[in-house]
């Protein structure tokens, strides 16, 4: 293995890292931010250590430190990863991984210090795997994540590598010459492996970053409904997928009043529990969008109008029943609602939505808290 490559690959790791440090700010990953830029450090340094070890004296410990601090690199990276998929590894593992790998290359061979050693590798990459999965899996829905493919080659390798060195070791105590193309083979495999597992983990940042920024220009803060520009999408998605749509346009009856009587942070608060009550009672691919102040809009496809009256009255009944405001009991509110049946393929949406609407506007003639239809 040349040093060069070591050496060019470690300062790719410390590149990347700096470069994952500066985005990870903005995708939400502050607390992660130092550690990702100190665990690339540490395996960039394992990596110049071991590329400048020569036979001779002080090899061995060479060896010892750069394989030491390599492997609390990796660990230390894969226990951020394991916090962006919402596990928590105590901060001392990848401590300790460095520790272990340190003082088994000091220690005289033993076959069962050869075992520890062989086991450290195929098991770290092991674990990278399983959490490059889980992390893409989350930020970015890939069924199938190539950096996790690539270590889980990469544990099969150093088996293979491991698992022949200590077979020959066992008979001969000297490594054989022959062994040393499939060292060379895992050290290159590793090294790569360390790229992409650094440009692993800045796809995932940029992903994230990539993900907020599409949610702040898609989705009203307050609530978490689309907003219109959300319903704009989907209106693109129903049209090229479905016959007929199930519109609702509701609104809080005398929301003024509420905003006047309790103060506006109070009406924000029944926004965010209608917003609640109202996802949490439509199906799974039903849209709910905030189409207004305090006007939202239900889009359900495949529902025809009798559907989408049914599950509308059990929303009102869901909300009216409830006390939105913890510290005003007393208080009750109510939504108007109009529904129509939006025929895709037939029809403009902005047609179906003026129906709904003027449906809405009869409810609130006829008293408020009610859902009509046309
Ligand atoms: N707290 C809060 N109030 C909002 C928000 N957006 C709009 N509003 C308020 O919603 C109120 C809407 O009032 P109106 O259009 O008169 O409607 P209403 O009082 O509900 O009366 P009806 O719809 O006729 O039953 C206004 O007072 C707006 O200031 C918001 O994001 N937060």
């Amino acid at each position: 293995m040349s040093n060069s490559l070591l050496i060019m690959v470690s300062l790719a790791v410390a590149s990347i890292g700096l470069i994952t440090w500066q985005h990870s700010v903005r995708s939400d990953l502050i607390r992660a931010r130092r550690r990702w830029l100190q665990a690339s450090l540490l395996l960039a340094a394992g990596m110049l250590v071991e590329g400048y070890v020569e036979p001779g004296k002080g090899e061995m410990l060479r060896l010892a430190l750069g394989s030491g601090m390599s492997n609390a690199g990796i660990a230390l990276q894969l226990t951020i990863i394991a916090r962006v998929t919402g596990l928590k590894p105590p901060n001392w593992l990848w401590l300790a991984v460095g520790l272990v790998s340190t003082l088994d290359k000091l220690l005289p061979y033993r076959p069962l210090m050869l075992m520890l050693e062989s086991a450290e590798i195929p098991l770290l990459y092991l674990a990278a795997a399983w959490l490059y999965q889980r992390a893409e899996r989350l930020v970015s829905r890939n069924r199938f994540s190539p950096t996790a493919l690539l270590f889980l080659l990469g544990a099969l390798l150093f088996v293979w590598r491991d698992a022949s060195d200590f077979y020959l070791r066992l008979q001969t105590a000297i490594a054989p010459d022959s062994l040393d193309q499939l060292h060379q083979l895992a050290l290159a495999f590793a090294a790569a492996a360390q790229v992409c597992g650094a440009v692993g983990f800045l796809n995932i940042v940029l992903q994230r970053q990539h993900n907020r920024l599409e949610d702040a220009a898609n989705f009203d803060p307050l609530t978490g409904a689309g907003n219109r520009r959300a319903l704009q999408y989907w209106l693109r998605t129903l049209e090229a997928s479905v016959e007929r749509v199930c519109v609702v346009m509701l609104d809080i009856d005398h929301f003024k009043s509420v905003n006047d009587r309790y103060g506006h942070p109070a009406g924000d608060a029944v926004l965010q529990v209608l917003a609640a009550v109202l996802r949490g009672g439509i199906r799974d691919n039903d849209m709910l969008i905030r189409y207004g102040g305090e006007e939202f809009c239900l889009l359900m496809p495949d529902a025809d109008i009798e559907d989408g009256m049914l599950a509308t009255e059990r929303l009102l009944q869901a909300f009216r029943q409830l006390a939105p405001l913890p510290k005003q009991p007393e208080l009750r509110c109510a939504f108007s609602a109009g529904v129509h049946e939006w025929h895709c393929r037939q029809q403009d949406f902005a047609d179906a939505q003026q129906k709904a609407d003027q449906a809405l506007y009869l409810a609130k003639q006829s008293g408020r808290d009610q859902v009509r239809r046309l």
